[in-house]
């Protein structure tokens, strides 16, 4: 996510760590820096000109120039206008003052529309709400089709009728359906187009004028940069926004349409599609995302992350054993499921700070190095698992056939988790730290 700009930004931020006491040609050279590196990520020209503006009048101010750490000055000045580009504070989703609101889902064809109305339910309905998808795409069947695989995987119901050519009947009787089926939200998924069209947008407004929604949501792709936020314009000046759902942000290098949307249509982004999985929608924080553009982590999603994956009382336990050096195999596993319960591992990396990633890094390759592990686990016995000692070399030969690796695999493994327990161990003795001898491998 973001990953060409941050970098690029870094490097500007450490060269300007490196001079010590700035001046106010160092800060406008800096500027400059700044200003290619947001055109190059595909920011709206009008927004980088005063986003730049703002940033130089401040930074050449004399509290910057006279300040003992200027650079981190700069940087904090850019993180704050970076945070207003990106909304300022966080925007929720309105819910009505009724007990029951429709949200409306806009967009173009292959926005993600489809796809975030199910991500959007499974969210809500982990909130405690009890939301329902209604189908009115109707032009195209398998979209109906996907709406209600989406809701199965979220385990919502789905509104569908396949025989009506009437998109604004069907979200009617779908609100009716939502009350009558005691729901007190409903996700109206609406036909997208190629491109905007005078028909596509009649229909949206009719349909808007029938059911009333709470808030209408746009779905734009963040991939599509400019084209994303003019996407956002003609949609709000048509037919009125109240919100964007940016996706696809995951695969997005340059930020683009996420740094320009708001600033150009005035409508804040409120969630973030961050992959493929019904999991992967995230609340839009825009201190948060600055954070991350600029390279200083996102420490709270991970919290928030670990938070939802990490089951507490099962940590307890965990942590029982570890002290009393009962730790197995068996927990091992459970582990690393509640790790990849988090996400992908490229995900999870981009929000520790400090880790500044250069170039491309294999992040495939460690996914895999996981489902290896896990498979080899799995192919053991409950007791090879409570005492990894009993595995010998027949037993190896077994375990590496069961899981389609080799025995050098499972022995790496066997070795792997013993010094991790004898650093377990070294942890658990009250002097470890006294002795000063500890040292992590990594170290
Ligand atoms: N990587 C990634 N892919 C996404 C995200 N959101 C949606 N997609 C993918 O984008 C593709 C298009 O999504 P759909 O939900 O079918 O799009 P749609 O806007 O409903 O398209 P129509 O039904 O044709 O109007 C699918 O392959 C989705 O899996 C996201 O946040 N990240």
């Amino acid at each position: 996510m973001f990953s060409s700009l941050s970098e690029k930004l870094q490097d500007v931020f450490k060269r300007l760590r490196g001079k010590g006491k700035l001046t106010e040609k160092d800060i406008k050279d800096a500027m400059k820096e700044v200003k290619l590196a947001l055109l190059e990520a595909d920011v709206n020209y009008k927004v980088v000109k005063d986003f730049i503006n703002t940033v130089t009048q401040k930074a050449v101010g004399e509290e910057v120039l006279e300040s003992l750490t200027p650079a981190q000055q700069v940087i904090k000045i850019v993180y704050d206008e970076m945070v207003r580009l990106l909304g300022g504070s966080d925007t929720k989703l309105t819910f009505s003052p009724s007990g029951f609101s429709i949200y409306m889902m806009v967009g173009l064809q292959g926005s993600g529309k489809t796809t975030t109305a199910g991500k959007l339910a499974g969210l809500l309905k982990k909130q405690g709400k009890n939301p329902l998808l209604v189908a009115c795409d109707i032009y195209r069947p398998a979209a109906i089709k996907q709406l209600e695989v989406v809701a199965q995987k979220v385990g919502v119901k789905c509104f569908a009728d396949y025989n009506s050519k009437d998109a604004v009947k069907i979200a009617k009787e779908g609100i009716e359906f939502a009350k009558a089926s005691r729901c007190d939200v409903a996700i109206v998924d609406t036909a997208g187009r190629l491109h905007i069209n005078q028909e596509l947008m009649d229909e949206l407004v009719s349909i808007k004028n029938a059911i009333k929604p709470t808030e209408i949501l746009l779905v734009l792709d963040a991939m599509t940069g400019q084209d994303a936020v003019n996407v956002a314009t003609a949609f709000n000046e048509q037919l009125g926004i109240d919100g964007i759902i940016m996706t696809k942000l995951d695969g997005d290098t340059r930020g683009g349409a996420a740094l320009s949307v708001k600033a150009i249509t005035g409508k804040p982004i409120k969630f973030a599609g961050v992959g493929e999985k019904m999991e992967d929608l995230e609340a839009f924080h825009p201190d948060r995302m600055a954070s991350r553009i600029l390279g200083m982590g996102d420490i709270l999603t991970l919290i928030e992350k670990a938070q939802e994956a990490i089951d507490q009382k099962k940590a307890e336990e965990l942590e029982k054993k570890l002290r009393s050096m009962q730790f197995t195999l068996e927990d091992f596993l459970d582990q690393l499921k509640q790790i990849k319960k988090m996400g992908p591992l490229s995900q999870i990396i981009s929000m520790i700070p400090g880790i500044k990633l250069k170039g491309d890094v294999d992040f495939d390759a460690g996914e895999k190095e996981l489902k290896k592990i896990e498979a080899i686990i799995n192919s053991m016995t409950k007791e090879e698992r409570q005492d990894p000692s009993i595995i010998n070399s027949s037993r190896k030969r077994r375990i590496a056939m069961g899981s389609g690796t080799t025995v050098q695999d499972v022995n790496r493994l066997l070795k792997q988790f013993e010094d991790m327990k004898r650093m377990m161990k070294q942890f658990s003795n009250p002097n470890f730290a006294k002795k000063g001898k500890f040292k992590f491998p990594f170290m």
